[in-house]
């Protein structure tokens, strides 16, 4: 058996290449090896001395008895790892690490021969300086050459000996006629195993493409993705159209597309979201960025403000059709008392907010108007706005009409199953109504949706996150039905995180004459009051607000036949059976009562004088006998020590 001694530079070359020799001559010949670092201390002795690289020449010499016949590899890289290389990303600089100028040249060449041109190699060997920062290096075994700092280092493995170079071995063992097939085949297997995986990456690699190009096209908005030098990866067929450009522009410069320097600034400054209007051609377009920082990308949509606003219109339209829109702003809540301003004045400030809001107010005194108004001067304005009344929804139904639910879920549950109201107004505001009357089960289900903002649909296992702003409103004393135990207290602070209370209409008595001209107004008509009707109108205690007044008036308009509305056309139960006060004993009350509500003295003078105001003319006298009569029907009591009239109960 011949013997074929192998001399390489460091211990792992010679591992590798001992390894290959044995692949192809292992059954023919005895193979030795030896490094250079590891040592070398016996003079050797074979029919053939294959020397790694010329760079151990002299090295090799001094351990070699004369004779030898000396073979010095040519090498190249191993083919079975430089599929590693094919996860580097396009574009990216790769420093090429080996022991030599030329043997750095010769395998970045003969990479890209191999069709790995996907990169841009920077030669990289002893004696060069690194002024750049580079992320990624190769380097065929040569690790400690790698300059520090690289973040990725892929080793290659030592380079293999070619085929010339086996050939000229076997030639030398005098069994190339008998082996040269099989070193073929072996060496040969290596390659097409590669030239498939390459095949196969770029088959898939053009596939995605196509897929995401059509993905991409088919967008409505116009896309862009590019580098932070402006160099493009990725655009759409709507963006090539708004920018006039025809073939292919990927590769290209934004700057070459955009004659607007303004625009190629926004594009590329270091804000990584943003959202912004510019022109293109005479039309504004709203261009929104965002940066995908692993990446490197810039990603840029460009949608046109017509659309947009053509869009928006759409999607109200649709609340429109739905009922699920506020009717009411602040403008249409009629009224100048001092107290109404003030209530109207917080309501716009809790508008500006997002936080959720308890209205309280006795029935008809207009809450749903300003939960309207709330929702159309806050930030939500064209997202729906959904009404719940909880006194007017069975039980059974509520909570699959808020929450909706599943194909399935009980028996009469539609065909694909049904969106509940907090879905429908995502984006929007809910506003509760009579929430005092929801069941204590509701309650619970309700709070699950201020804590978490997110839904389950009944007879659902998916958890559904929804954005609403919540509007609750009661005509009950919400408090006292806490301390009764019958709503849950947690709920009650988590609803009354902004209040608003609405005064009702015998508190603000200045507002009735303009509501009633409001009303009436609206109905298209004019009439004259007979003074009668105007000062009853002015001291009724109108228990049902504003309600019962616009109910009045359809009333009255309804029924007056004539230009004038008189006592005659008032609903009869309201003037004289629903309150058997005598007309001039009720309107003393209403004084008094007015009078302790602002904390003044009732004195008979000051009576005197509001009492002409409201159309009554009574002497001093005239009212000191109605006192006593109200005195008498427990209504009121003179107050002690300082004169003046004490208000025991009202009407
Ligand atoms: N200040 C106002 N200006 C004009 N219209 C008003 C005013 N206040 C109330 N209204 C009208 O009165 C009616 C009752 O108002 P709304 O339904 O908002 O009252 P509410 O307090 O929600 O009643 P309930 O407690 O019975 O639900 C509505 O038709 C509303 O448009």
């Amino acid at each position: 058996m011949k013997k074929v001694v192998l001399i390489a530079g460091t211990e792992h070359t010679r591992e590798t290449l001992h390894e290959q020799l044995m692949g192809y001559i292992g059954d023919i010949a005895h193979i030795e090896s030896y490094a250079i670092d590891e040592g070398i201390k016996n003079k050797i002795e074979a029919d053939i001395v294959i020397i790694s690289t010329n760079l151990i020449y002299d090295d090799s010499l001094k351990h070699l008895k004369e004779g030898c016949k000396l073979i010095t590899a040519r090498r190249i890289l191993n083919y079975k790892v430089i599929e590693n290389l094919l996860f580097i990303p396009e574009g990216e600089k790769v420093l090429f690490v080996n022991d030599c100028k030329e043997t750095t040249l010769e395998c970045i060449d003969w990479l890209k021969r191999l069709g790995l041109s996907h990169v841009e190699y920077i030669p990289y060997y002893p004696g060069c300086s690194l002024k750049q920062e580079i992320n990624y290096a190769i380097t065929p075994g040569e690790i400690d050459i790698v300059p520090q700092g690289v973040k990725h280092v892929i080793d290659i493995g030592p380079r293999l000996m070619d085929i010339v170079t086996i050939a000229e071995i076997l030639k030398e063992l005098e069994v190339y006629d008998k082996k040269w097939e099989d070193a073929t085949i072996i060496y040969l297997d290596k390659i097409v195993s590669l030239a498939k995986k390459l095949a196969d990456i770029s088959k898939e690699k053009t596939r995605a493409f196509e897929h995401i190009k059509i993905v991409m096209d088919g967008m409505k908005e116009a896309v862009l993705a590019f580098d932070e030098k402006g160099r493009i990866s990725i655009s759409n067929e709507n963006l090539r159209f708004i920018l006039g450009a025809k073939g292919n522009i990927i590769g290209k410069n934004i700057r070459e597309f955009f004659s607007s320097y303004k625009i190629v600034d926004y594009l590329l400054s270091h804000e990584k979201d943003a959202s912004s209007v510019f022109e293109i051609k005479g039309e504004k377009y709203i261009i929104t960025k965002f940066t995908l920082e692993k990446e490197n990308i810039i990603i840029a949509t460009f949608k046109s403000q017509k659309d947009i606003e053509e869009l928006e219109k759409k999607v109200i339209r649709d609340l429109y059709k739905k009922g699920y829109y506020a009717k009411y702003s602040f403008d249409d809540i009629i009224g100048k008392s001092e107290e109404l301003k003030h209530t109207k004045e917080v309501g716009r400030k809790i508008a500006k907010t997002d936080l959720t809001v308890l209205i309280e107010g006795e029935s008809g005194t207009g809450k749903e108007l300003f939960a309207s108004a709330i929702h159309n001067e806050s930030l939500r304005k064209n997202k729906p706005f959904v009404a719940v009344n909880f006194s007017s929804l069975p039980e059974n139904l509520a909570e699959s009409e808020l929450f909706g639910y599943e194909e399935g879920a009980f028996t009469g549950a539609l065909k694909g199953g049904k969106k509940g109201l907090f879905e429908q107004a995502n984006g929007g505001t809910i506003f509760l109504d009579e929430i005092g009357d929801a069941s204590l089960r509701l309650q619970t289900k309700l709070l699950r949706v201020l804590q978490e903002k997110e839904i389950m649909r009944i007879g659902g296992d998916k958890i559904i996150p929804v954005d609403v702003r919540i509007i609750a409103a009661t005509n009950k004393n919400l408090g006292q039905l806490v301390e009764k135990g019958e709503f849950r207290e947690d709920l009650y602070y988590r609803l009354k995180v902004m209040y608003l209370k609405i005064p009702p209409l015998r508190n603000r008595r200045e507002d009735i004459k303009e509501l009633f001209d409001y009303f009436i107004n609206k109905k298209g008509m004019s009439f004259k009051i007979s003074l009668e009707v105007s000062n009853w109108l002015v001291n009724y205690n109108w228990p049902g607000n504003i309600r019962e007044l616009k109910n009045i008036v359809e009333y009255m308009v309804a029924v007056c036949d004539g230009k004038e509305i008189s006592k005659r056309d008032l609903p009869f139960d309201i003037f004289y059976e629903h309150n058997p006060l005598r007309q001039d004993l009720k309107i003393i009350l209403n004084i008094i009562e007015d009078l302790s509500k602002k904390g003044e003295n009732a004195s008979r003078r000051k009576i005197e004088g509001i009492c002409k105001e409201r159309g009554l003319n009574l002497t001093e006298q005239m009212i000191r006998t109605r006192l006593k009569e109200l005195e008498k029907m427990g209504y009121i009591k003179p107050r002690k020590g300082r004169g003046g009239t004490v208000l025991v109960k009202t009407i």
